[in-house]
């Protein structure tokens, strides 16, 4: 790290300028006091330019499954890019550190950016699984500690989400159409609008949240809520009944009164007869009310009062009125109740209607969904049978009820060229040393078979050629695989000052799209959500070997009495 770098470099780069983080929050300060007191030893050793490899990755799965979506990367590149200590943030670290800390590391400090470290990453959006390195992070040992923190923080709950809203898209299956509704009840507002961002990447269609919408472009979809309906009294409220046609060709100047005759026609069908009697009338103006404010977007919110009594009726006056008008509804909201049994049941007296009236399509109106759904009801709901087109998930996905965390952890594999392994009782918790490279490797049927870690001077496994993989830590476990494809995972997101080509950041869509097409890609037995194959992640012969060395290099030898 060269002490006089300053945020310049960014522009002398070829690379276009990378924008700060989403969160003004996100500053060198995000991390956690032991890494400036660290820093501050490693300066006083002299030893802080001293180059450090870490690895970046989680330990097991989450909500109990076989995959894990990686997410958080750009918000990590764009920290970087801008990492710069500013004179309030110098002081404030000088006033938090102990006096008798020397000046001349807060001169350091003034003087560091990250265009000396390296950042290899795993593209964001992959399927990842355990112990791979989903970031590896190269350069002066005070500086990336610094990062550790930051790092585990942007990645840690980003990838969670993201994997619980593609465990959710998951069970819906790929016609439903998910809007994340979380906002309101998420951790906080980085909380909301992170979540908004991964749920979208997880593979949900779209947001309620307004702010994720401008600062991400993701759509953004909305209904009403109870409030609205509650709000009316009566129909004599609606002050201007007037609507004109789609077409702009007439006006009808009595909405109120057509959606009235559309209810008595719908009271008195022969089909229908006898199914409800008067329907609530404030619940009515309400409706009528938002199809004059929204007549091309009219969806009503129908479970204020009584489901199949009052608002299905209601909604479909509303919308037969709309019809002759020549405007289409949309449809309707459930928020409570039997969900299976109230979208079948509204489901009937649409296609009812649809019969009755010769209205072609009206039974087709999309029914969303809503009120406290999880993995577990939409997959209650698909095996009794529904007829729910949308899903509107909140508290359950946002707040990762389920699991409250991932468990990134960062870890040091290698100093000035020399690896480190770090021992645990635990075998789990050992870290693989080196620096490494990744692969994924595809068989015949198109799948990836397994990911493995080689030392980093390695040849990389080639395609038709048999490599040994190897469990890191289980000598019986091994395995012989053929690739027919061979991916590198970790890819230069970052190069700092080196000459080396940096991966652009790609677009939200594209990361999103990566998503979808990898889980898209795995072998069911990996995703199925009871007892799930657990996916191999394994090291090369070689590295197994290194490994072990290093181990017994490191663990003392007991001696006993
Ligand atoms: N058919 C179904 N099978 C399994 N779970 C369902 C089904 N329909 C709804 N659920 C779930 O059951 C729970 C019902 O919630 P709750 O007991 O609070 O009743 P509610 O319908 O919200 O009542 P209210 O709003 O009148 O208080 C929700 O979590 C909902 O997602
Ligand atoms: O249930 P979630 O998965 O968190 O989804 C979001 C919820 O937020 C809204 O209402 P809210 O719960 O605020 O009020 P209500 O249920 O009383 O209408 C909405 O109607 C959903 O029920
Ligand atoms: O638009 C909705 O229906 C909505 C938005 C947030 C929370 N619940 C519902
Ligand atoms: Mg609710």
């Amino acid at each position: 790290m060269d002490a006089t770098t300053n945020g310049s470099k960014q522009e002398r780069s070829s690379s276009p300028k990378i924008d700060g983080p989403t969160n003004s929050m996100v500053t060198p300060l995000l991390t956690d006091l032991y890494q400036f007191t660290m820093a501050y030893a490693y300066w006083k050793a002299g030893k802080h330019l001293e180059r450090a490899v870490f690895d970046l990755f989680f330990r097991k799965n989450p909500f109990g499954g076989e995959y894990t979506v990686f997410a958080g990367l750009e918000e990590c590149i764009r920290f970087i890019a801008n990492f710069k200590f500013t004179e309030d943030e110098i002081s404030f670290l000088r006033s938090s550190l102990p006096p008798n800390c020397e000046d001349g590391f807060f001169d350091y400090l003034r003087g560091i950016d990250c265009f000396g470290v390296e950042v290899y990453a795993i593209s964001e959006g992959s399927v990842v699984f355990p112990k791979i390195p989903l970031l590896r992070v190269e350069g002066p040992i005070a500086v990336v500690q610094l990062l550790e923190t930051p790092f585990v923080n942007l990645i840690n709950y980003a990838s969670l989400v993201a994997t619980n809203a593609a465990r959710h898209r998951f069970v819906a299956g790929k016609s439903k159409v998910l809007l994340e509704f979380g906002l309101r009840r998420a951790q906080g507002p980085d909380g909301g609008i992170s979540a908004s961002k991964y749920c979208y990447i997880g593979g949900f269609d779209a947001t309620s949240n307004v702010a994720a919408g401008r600062l991400f472009g993701i759509p953004l979809r909305g209904t009403h809520s109870h409030a609205f309906v509650s709000s009316f009294m009566s129909p004599d409220e609606i002050i201007d009944k007037s609507l004109r046609s789609s077409d702009g060709t007439g006006t009808c100047e009595d909405f109120v009164s057509l959606v009235q005759t559309w209810l008595r026609k719908i009271q008195w069908a022969d089909s229908l007869r006898g199914v409800f009697g008067e329907t609530n009338q404030s619940e009515l103006a309400a409706f009528t009310s938002y199809a004059l404010a929204f007549p091309h977007n009219f969806l009503a919110l129908v479970d204020t009062y009584d489901v199949m009594k009052s608002g299905v009726p209601n909604f479909c006056a509303v919308a037969l009125a709309l019809s002759d008008l020549g405007y289409k509804a949309v449809g309707i909201r459930l928020d409570s109740g039997d969900l299976a049994y109230l979208s079948i049941e509204a489901r009937k007296f649409f296609r009812a209607i649809e019969k009755e009236f010769g209205m072609p399509g009206f039974g087709n109106m999309t029914i969303t969904a809503s009120n406290d759904l999880n993995e577990e009801t939409l997959d209650a709901l698909n095996k009794q049978g529904h007829e729910v087109d949308a899903f509107g998930i909140g508290t359950n996905l946002v707040t990762c009820y389920a699991q409250a965390a991932l468990g990134c952890v960062f870890k040091l594999v290698e100093i000035n060229n020399q690896p480190r392994i770090k021992l645990s009782e635990d075998v789990s918790k050992v870290s693989i040393p080196c620096k490494k490279r990744c692969y994924r490797l595809y068989g015949r049927e198109g799948y990836p078979l397994l990911d493995i870690m080689t030392g980093e001077n390695e040849p990389p496994p080639k395609v038709a050629e048999r490599i040994l993989c190897r469990h890191p830590f289980n000598e019986s476990k091994r395995a012989y695989v053929v690739p027919q494809h061979v991916e590198e995972l970790l890819k230069c997101y970052w190069p700092g000052d080196s000459d080396k080509a940096r991966v652009e950041l790609p677009p939200l869509k594209e990361i999103r799209d990566r998503c979808i097409r990898q889980l898209d890609q795995m072998r069911p037995d990996h995703m199925r959500r009871l007892n799930p194959t657990p996916y191999k992640v394994s090291v090369s012969a070689k590295l197994y070997d290194f490994i072990h060395f290093l181990w017994l290099n490191e663990a003392p030898v007991g001696e006993l009495q």
